[in-house]
């Protein structure tokens, strides 16, 4: 079965793995049939979509018609035949249990299409051992959706020990034009990417609580204030129920042994059938106040601890060739919210500490699971998991210039004769640029421009090598996403000083900045439709929280190249405009200023906004801890201070 087949999919169980996916498929314009065991489960599943229809209808992310058409294509059934005679996917949602899905198979095998191929959504159990349970295991993968399937962005594609490479195409492609990012995971291996890093980071967080190492408050402000992780340890532990982690680290135990041995602290929370959120407690009372997490009990060994672990098994994932680091990375970056993936934050950390940590708890604990992993080793003999430069070596770069002029980072994109256009190279450059400022506690804002004079960027390099499929498009405009992200993320102020051109990625690239200033000369503007594309580094998704949607759409879709400064700053694109002599002086002045602020209260204020640009109720969760742990640093003291005495603050960023 080829993508292009593709036209009813069917989904087996409506439960809430199982409608979420149905949506999905609907929402991307498929025919489904939604089929579970009795009428009253298959109702309670579609009244749950049109609910969640509504909802998006609600949001203005789909009309009101969008939504009744999207519901018209999906057939709820409890008939088995009628539900798979005419799929050309089936997706298997059903409960956990190897002997029911034993039997859902058996059925599957005596009405759907032998051509038509089987995803199954488990999160547990292996895929091979699943796939030869059906009479076609080369046309059987995994296909792993995130709860809710309608807003997380990752799917984990998973190749059993008989998957044929058209049938994972087929289905990567499949997730693809659902909308999905999918991530694809080269072994069957249990847990997959995201739960084989986030389970055991789960685990050891219990530990450390059993261990008397650390309390659940000092784990969650460790967890969510100074790694940034979008909850605590506990917190994500209660959403996510903690039978289910209990249930995927006993697989981890029997498959793999003694070093995913489950915590009792976790068996005895599941025993005393506190589950979390959905039974009104877990680690926290959720019926009594709920989560309270304090913004200045974190601990530095504690932090290395679960980084340590992350750290360890991405070392095995890598060392068994389940997926290489930059996967893992997106992988947990868009299934678990982290801001940065494990990999990479490993090795800004240092993986000779993280494997010193694991040595010391394996000393002083005898336990399994600290043995170091021949994977963590071996990156950290090859300087990182990305083959980072050593301490003091300077990374070169080819197609930007980078610089460090007092606190101030300075990029400049520098191919001024092709217009600074944007290749994955330049790109890449960017992303390691990043990486040295973060790990410079003296680098305090960045500034970010093009060389030459005609061009701040004139956008993606349409004269390089265009990639060679739809799959190599998308995996390019996804670098391109995650690496102009960065600007997002990176707990300093980024300001982009646009000279000349300012078009397409180029403009993008700019829109991730937090301010823009622009020189009169400045032209701006997203072609992209002129080509036949669409704005593909977040044009389509940042720009709007800039300039509002409606001014997004009109950039957009007039695709002019053209847009004055003046108008840009109309829109709210552009903070200043700026004369020709005044634009080289004011853009060092600007950054400078903002390299004087308070380092911590930028950072936090960078993730607060993040944190609430699709949900306000999490900004504003995120701000209130943020505030709270702003008042236990030394630069809250100095700024209140120097206010007193009437002068300058200098704010060291601790
Ligand atoms: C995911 C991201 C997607 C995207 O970013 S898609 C690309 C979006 N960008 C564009 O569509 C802009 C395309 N370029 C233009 O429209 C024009 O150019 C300008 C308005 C920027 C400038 O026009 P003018 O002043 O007449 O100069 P010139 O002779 O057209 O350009 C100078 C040299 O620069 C090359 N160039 C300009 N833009 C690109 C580009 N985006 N990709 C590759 N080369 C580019 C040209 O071809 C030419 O080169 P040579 O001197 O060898 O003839």
């Amino acid at each position: 079965m080829n993508f292009e087949d593709i036209e009813q999919v069917a989904v087996l169980g409506a439960g809430n793995m199982g409608h979420g996916i149905a949506e999905v498929a609907a929402l991307a314009g498929y025919d489904v049939t939604m089929r579970d065991i009795k009428e009253e489960f298959v109702e309670d599943g579609y009244e749950n979509i049109e609910w969640s229809l509504g909802k998006l209808a609600e949001n203005g992310q789909i009309s009101e018609e969008e939504a009744d058409e999207v519901l018209h294509r999906i057939e709820p059934l409890v008939d088995f035949e009628a539900a798979v005679a005419e799929a050309d996917v089936v997706i298997e949602a059903v409960p956990e249990r190897m002997d029911v899905k034993k039997d859902v198979y058996a059925e599957l095998e005596e009405y759907a299409p032998d051509e038509a191929i089987v995803a199954t959504n488990t999160s547990s159990l292996s895929i091979t051992e699943l796939s030869e349970v059906t009479e076609r295991p080369e046309q059987f993968c995994g296909m792993h959706f995130f709860n809710p399937p309608v807003r997380m962005a990752l799917v984990e594609v998973i190749r059993g020990e008989h998957t044929s490479d058209e049938t994972l195409d087929a289905v990567e492609e499949l997730a693809e034009a659902f909308d999905k990012s999918p991530v694809r995971v080269r072994k069957d291996s249990p847990g997959f990417i995201v739960n084989r890093v986030l389970v055991p980071q789960m685990n050891e967080a219990c530990w450390l609580v059993h261990d008397d190492v650390a309390t659940v408050a000092e784990v969650d402000s460790t967890t969510k204030f100074d790694m940034g992780l979008p909850m605590g340890a506990f917190e994500l532990g209660d959403q996510v129920g903690h039978d289910v982690t209990l249930h995927v680290l006993e697989y981890l135990h029997e498959v793999l042994g003694d070093a995913y041995e489950p915590c009792p602290l976790l068996e005895e929370t599941v025993e005393s059938e506190k589950l979390g959120k959905k039974t009104g407690e877990g680690f926290y009372d959720y019926e009594n106040g709920g989560v309270d997490i304090p913004a200045d009990a974190g601990r530095d060994d504690v932090e290395a601890r679960l980084l340590a672990v992350m750290a360890n098994e991405v070392g095995k994932l890598v060392q068994d060739d389940v997926a290489p680091v930059g996967d893992i990375d997106e992988a947990m970056m868009l299934g678990a919210g982290y801001p940065e993936g494990p990999g990479k934050r490993a090795d800004a950390y240092g993986l000779d500490d993280l494997i010193e940590t694991l040595e010391s708890a394996r000393e002083e604990t005898g336990a399994a699971r600290y043995e170091v992993s021949d994977g963590l080793r071996n990156a950290a003999e090859e300087g990182g998991f990305y083959g980072g430069a050593e301490e003091g070596e300077t990374v070169s770069f080819e197609q930007i210039e980078v610089e460090v002029d007092g606190a101030v980072g300075h990029i400049t994109l520098d191919r001024p004769a092709r217009m600074n256009t944007i290749t994955v190279q330049m790109i890449d450059e960017i992303d390691a640029a990043l990486d040295q400022f973060d790990a410079d506690d003296d680098v305090r804002a960045v500034i970010l421009e093009g060389g030459g004079d005609r061009a701040f960027s004139a956008g993606f390099d349409a004269a390089s090598a265009a990639p060679g499929s739809g799959l190599e498009a998308s995996e390019m405009s996804r670098k391109g996403q995650q690496v102009f992200g960065r600007l997002e993320e990176v707990g300093m102020p980024v300001v982009a000083a646009v000279d000349g051109y300012c078009l397409g990625g180029g403009m993008e690239l700019a829109t991730a900045a937090d301010m823009r200033i622009a020189s009169e000369g400045a032209q701006f503007g997203q072609p992209e439709h002129n080509l036949g594309l669409l704005p593909g580094w977040g044009g389509t998704q940042r720009l709007k929280h800039v300039v509002g949607e409606g001014r997004a759409k009109e950039i957009i879709f007039t695709a002019r190249n053209d847009y004055d400064p003046e108008t840009m700053a109309d829109y709210g694109f552009v903070n200043e405009v700026l004369g020709p002599d005044e634009f080289d002086d004011r853009k060092w002045e600007l950054a400078r200023d903002l390299a004087a602020g308070p380092p911590i209260a930028q950072k936090l204020t960078k993730r607060a906004m993040l944190a609430g640009r699709d949900d306000t109720d999490a900004g504003l969760e995120y701000e209130a801890s943020a505030f709270g742990h702003l008042f236990t640093t030394d630069d809250v003291w100095e700024g209140l201070a120097a206010f007193q005495q009437d002068r300058e603050p200098e704010f060291e960023g601790k």
